[in-house]
């Protein structure tokens, strides 16, 4: 424990150098810098090394510092071999590691220059925005996330508990995997995900306007990542198109059965065909692991608030005043809309009286 700061000790020993101050790249300083661990930035752009710098994420390097412990990439996927590479030749003591969403394609353009990879240790945090960019960077980006990590049998312990280190102190959990098993795990529970969520948002565009106005909730949650920023999803697809193209040729044909049901559904076994794939999506959704490990710990409340100034605090207060142990809180917003919805947590024993007794003082609740 070398720094402490707000009562948390950092594990951290810096100092940490971060190339490509971004969205992660400024969330990892911001992160560190709230320990005390000191964190220097470059950019390719100086406009983002200055704005992360400004927001407090660290500070330009100069020449007079001394080679840092870690070094984290993190530009897009295409440069990171590259900035890896360089990272390793320029400090010839530093554990440098990655943040990219894929993981074997570096890796191997690494492997294939011949390059001596003991101190490099891929890794990927679990978390982002839909947004890029230093000004959308966050110190609590981590907090409760995993961070993946990929060593090869060569990685040294200490390169291996630096990376760890830095993982523990932003607040997520470290894991390993191999960078074969990291690309087709994420396949399924992150780049599937962007694939269906942009699909299905594009078919919005044929849409005429009276229909998209008729939105619920069912389409905010299923589209909130169709927002992501196309450029870095062309590289995360590509990079990782094996176990993609696998998925979708997966989806592809479970399509060709639901739409084969659904043109003739008194066809015999039509009807439990389509039965099957949402029973399928029943039992898929509460494998999803939840803030607290488990899907079905708690229960979702919906709650509808009027846009007024004010109203979601009272909202908050008159939980407080009924004794409702809140476990998250979701806001649902459309620009424009008299109505927003607050979407609550709650244990299940719990929800039927919290239902009752905000019904009771007025609110409207799904
Ligand atoms: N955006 C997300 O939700 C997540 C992204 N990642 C990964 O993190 C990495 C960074 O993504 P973001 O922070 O979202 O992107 P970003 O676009 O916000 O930041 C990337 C930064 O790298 C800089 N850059 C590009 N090439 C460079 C080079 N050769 N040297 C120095 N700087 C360079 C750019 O100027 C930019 O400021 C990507 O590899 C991405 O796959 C990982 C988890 C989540
Ligand atoms: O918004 C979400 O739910 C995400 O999962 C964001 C995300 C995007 C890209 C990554 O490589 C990792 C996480």
């Amino acid at each position: 424990m070398s720094e402490i700061r707000g009562g948390r000790a950092a594990r951290t020993a810096g100092p940490v150098h971060i190339v490509g101050a971004g969205l992660l790249g400024a969330s990892v300083g911001l992160g560190l810098r709230e320990l005390g661990v000191d964190v220097t930035l470059e950019d390719l752009s100086p406009t983002t090394v200055a704005l992360a710098a400004d927001y407090g994420a660290g500070r330009v390097r100069d020449a007079s510092d001394p080679e840092p412990a870690l070094v984290v990439v993190a530009t897009p996927p295409d440069v990171t071999a590259d900035a890896v590479e360089a990272a390793l030749a320029r400090f010839t003591e530093s554990t440098v590691t990655d943040v990219a969403s894929v993981k074997l394609a570096p890796y191997e353009t690494l492997r294939a220059r011949g390059l001596d990879l003991t101190r490099y240790v891929g890794s990927h945090p679990m978390a982002g925005r839909e947004r890029g960019g230093a000004i959308m960077a966050r110190a609590d980006l981590f907090t409760a996330r995993p961070w993946i990590i990929c060593r090869d049998g060569e990685t040294p312990a200490a390169s291996l508990a630096v990376v760890e280190a830095v993982a523990l102190d932003l607040g997520a959990s470290p894991l390993e995997m191999t960078p074969e098993d990291h690309d087709r795990a994420v396949g399924v529970v992150s780049h599937l995900p962007q694939i269906v969520s942009s699909l299905l948002a594009g078919r919005l565009l044929a849409a005429p306007d009276p229909a998209v106005g008729l939105a619920g909730q069912g389409l905010r949650d299923t589209t909130r990542i169709a927002s992501s920023d196309p450029e870095l999803w062309v590289q995360i697809l590509t990079a990782n198109r094996g176990p993609v193209v696998e998925l979708l040729d997966g989806v592809h044909a479970d399509l060709e059965s639901l739409i084969a049901a659904l043109r003739d559904v008194d066809a015999p076994g039509a009807k439990r065909a389509i039965a099957g794939f949402l029973a399928d999506g029943n039992r898929g959704v509460a494998r999803i692991p939840g803030k607290h490990g488990s899907s079905e710990r708690f229960v979702r409340l919906t709650v509808l608030v009027d846009d007024q100034p004010g109203e979601l605090g009272r909202l908050l207060t008159e939980l407080g005043e009924l004794g409702v142990n809140m476990e998250d809180l979701r806001l649902e917003h459309s620009p424009g809309a008299q109505i927003g919805f607050a979407e609550i947590a709650v244990l299940p024993e719990v929800v039927e009286d919290a239902r009752r007794d905000l019904t009771e003082r007025g609110w409207r609740t799904l």
